[in-house]
């Protein structure tokens, strides 16, 4: 079980600050949600967590121990797995292949997909030896959490799993990450724009807004003024 903790972001593009001063923390066995609109700055968050964005100042750290200078891979290394935004499966690659992509940072002895992942989509199952761009966009949803699976995270970090999704299969992902929370105290970090998956999920909440987290609490507390200000349209 590991813990994250984020500190004092800030990250620019260009003259644009996209984080300003963001602080989170990510606790080990509980669902941590990170809600806001279109262009909060949500995935730069998450891509400056996995090492893929540079960041100004401010520091990430695992369990208390600073990452900031580590690869992304190193990064995966130390617990992290990402399951980004748009999926970023390879479509000609078999749904096999893009699993096994998820193996080069685990020991060699462990080389091998956790039939564990594949019981908890058994469309995989089925599909293993179809290429990844003739699944359903569900489908390359699972797919890519899979993937993320194969490396042994110890946190999972979650980049919109819901966006452009069908109910049934969002109903599907949700029971998967409740239930590697409560199997395998894996922590999860789930940013999402869908106000009710997240509800119905999260432990502990936190809204952003502009590049800035504007709340922070548990699920519980999250207040219909808040949820009106910083997330309606
Ligand atoms: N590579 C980039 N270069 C320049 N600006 C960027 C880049 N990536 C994101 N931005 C800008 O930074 C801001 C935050 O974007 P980000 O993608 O992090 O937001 P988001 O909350 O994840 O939104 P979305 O849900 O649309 O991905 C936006 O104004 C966006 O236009």
């Amino acid at each position: 079980m590991i813990s994250l903790n984020v500190s004092n972001l800030d990250l620019y593009y260009g003259a644009a600050q996209a984080l300003k001063g963001v602080s989170l923390e990510v606790k080990p066995g509980a669902i941590t949600c990170v809600l806001g609109r279109n262009g909060v700055g949500k995935s730069s968050l998450l891509r400056a967590i996995m090492g893929l964005q540079r960041v100004k100042s401010g520091s990430i750290a695992i369990d208390g121990r600073p990452i900031d200078a580590l690869a992304p891979y190193a990064r995966v290394r130390s617990g992290l797995g990402y399951v980004p935004q748009g999926r970023e499966i390879f479509p000609l690659l078999t749904v096999e292949e893009n699993l096994r992509t998820g193996l080069s940072t685990v020991p060699r002895a462990e080389r091998f997909i956790d039939p564990e992942v594949l019981r908890l989509f058994p469309v995989l199952k089925d599909m293993l030896a179809r290429r990844g761009g003739d699944l359903s966009g569900g489908q390359q949803q699972q797919l890519a959490i899979g993937r993320a699976l194969a490396t042994r995270p110890k946190l999972l970090v979650l980049d919109e799993p819901t966006e452009g999704i069908q109910p049934s299969i969002i109903k599907d992902i949700g029971h998967a990450i409740r239930y590697l929370k409560e199997t395998s105290g894996m922590a999860i970090l789930l940013v999402e724009q869908y106000l009710d998956f997240c509800r119905e999920l999260a432990d502990r909440v936190y809204i952003m807004d502009r590049g800035e987290v504007v709340h922070g609490g548990p699920a519980e507390d999250l207040d219909r003024a808040d949820v009106r200000r910083h997330l309606m349209f």
